[in-house]
């Protein structure tokens, strides 16, 4: 029997994502890191991973939340394709971030605050928001923005390195 694992995965609900999302922002922030969080979640509720962001403690500029969620999964799953997850973001994905997912065959990802919350927190980006980025892709990618987007917009500005 032939299942259709997309329709399942988009269905997942906003109460979901929001459980799921807690986990994203428990991996909290490091002593003089960045304040971004993540997770990865199979869609029957089970949680592959959480990480944060480590571009300071590492020297690696690429050690976004996001990617090192991404390849913590892939190395605790013994596999770099992680189709059939959720990618959960306490902000929204920048486009490194966004790309090392879907070549990850990640097409279903959740964030809390939007880009102009992390522009105004001082971590601006490249100018280009996940949603006008996913449209150029080759394939269909579900984004959930303000998912507990109050929550994750106090952990950003809270956490914000200062001016
Ligand atoms: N989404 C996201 N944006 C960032 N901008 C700077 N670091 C990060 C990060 O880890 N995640």
């Amino acid at each position: 029997m032939i299942r259709d694992h997309t329709l399942h995965l988009n269905a997942v609900d906003t109460q979901q994502l929001t459980r799921w999302m807690k986990s994203a922002l428990a991996a909290g922030v490091q002593a003089g890191e960045n304040p971004f969080g993540a997770a990865i979640f199979a869609v029957d509720g089970t949680q592959v991973v959480a990480a944060n962001n480590t571009v300071n403690s590492t020297n690696n500029p690429a050690a976004h939340a996001e990617v090192n969620a991404i390849a913590d999964a892939s190395r605790s799953l013994g596999r770099s394709d992680l189709g059939g997850y959720w990618l959960l973001a306490t902000a929204e994905p920048c486009p490194m971030c966004l790309s090392a997912a879907v070549i990850a065959g990640i097409r279903n990802i959740a964030f809390g605050a939007n880009q102009v919350v992390v522009n105004e927190a001082g971590y601006g980006g490249l100018g280009i928001c996940s949603r006008e980025l996913a449209n150029q892709f080759n394939c269909e990618i579900v984004l959930r923005g303000s998912i507990l987007g109050n929550d994750c917009v106090r952990f950003l500005l809270n956490n914000r390195k200062p001016n």
